[in-house]
């Protein structure tokens, strides 16, 4: 079984996969892109990306990649707690660079303003590639954001453990594939994710199409605009719902109202 994430090894998206793939053969990419592409191009069985974090929220170029560039199914979601941590080859090293995915420098900002505020912040595609980086060079005076198996691959120092800003941190990740991933994790509820896009021609539009939801006492637990990238004030709606049997009479109703529906997933979500 071929599990396309973002790599390289010590990344959250690798604990993320190992943990539901502990047999799999998990291939990096360098970037949550390619990791679509990877299984666009039928490269790997399975596809893991980031979609959201519980402190920065979504995971856009994630989300943007799977709705315009990409028809692949989400088939699982993976719930990862997040401890961030300041990696350096040395403690005793002044700091002025610090290298982190823009997802690792924005859970942390709080701190990093508050004990490197001359740091240069520098975002780069995975917070293992910046501890990566770090460790290709030691002698220079920079810091990595990243995660504490990261700091044992790469053979760096912590020199500040739990800097998130907040700490219960969470980060979803979307599985994408052809058919639901037996996983030896244990399902703690089910979600159907669907993108909207809505007629020009329709006063109220967005209000009548999450009424479809409402009045059917449909829980829905995520709504967020993403642009078309057509012109501003184009979107498109990412919609999470809580799986219900009603959901598809929903969806037919919206289609009655020139709402562009794209069925993303249903899923179960695991929590690691
Ligand atoms: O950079 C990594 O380690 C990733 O797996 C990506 C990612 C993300 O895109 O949100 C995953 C979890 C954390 O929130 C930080 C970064």
């Amino acid at each position: 079984m071929k599990i396309a994430y973002l790599g390289p090894i010590g990344s959250f998206s690798h604990i993320a996969a190992k943990s539901a793939f502990p047999k799999g053969d998990l291939l990096a990419f360098d970037t949550i892109a390619d990791v679509i592409s990877a299984y666009d191009e039928k490269k790997c069985d399975f596809a893991l990306i980031p979609i959201e974090n519980s402190i920065e929220g979504t995971v856009n170029l994630a989300i943007d990649s799977l709705f315009h560039k990409s028809t692949a199914q989400v088939v699982a979601e993976v719930v990862l707690s997040i401890s961030q941590n300041l990696l350096v080859t040395n403690l005793n090293k002044k700091i002025e660079k610090i290298y982190s995915h823009p997802q690792g420098l924005a859970q942390t900002r709080e701190f990093l303003q508050k004990n490197y505020p001359e740091a240069s912040l520098i975002a780069v595609d995975s917070t293992a590639m910046a501890a990566e980086f770090v460790k290709n060079h030691s002698i220079e005076p920079i810091a990595a954001v990243a995660n504490q198996e990261a700091a044992s691959i790469y053979g760096l120092e912590i020199l500040a453990k739990d800097i998130q800003d907040i700490e219960l941190n969470n980060t979803r990740f979307w599985l994408l594939g052809h058919c639901f991933p037996e996983v030896p994790l244990v399902s703690c509820g089910q979600k159907v994710s669907i993108a909207l896009t809505l007629p020009e021609n329709l006063p109220g539009a967005l209000h009548k199409a999450i009424s479809v939801f409402a009045w059917r006492d449909i829980d829905m637990t995520k709504i967020e605009s993403r642009p078309l990238k057509t012109r501003l004030g184009q979107y498109f709606f990412i919609i999470d719902l809580v799986e219900n049997e009603k959901i598809s009479y929903a969806l037919e109703e919206l289609k009655s109202l020139g709402v562009t529906v794209r069925m993303l997933g249903h899923y179960n979500i695991y929590e690691i």
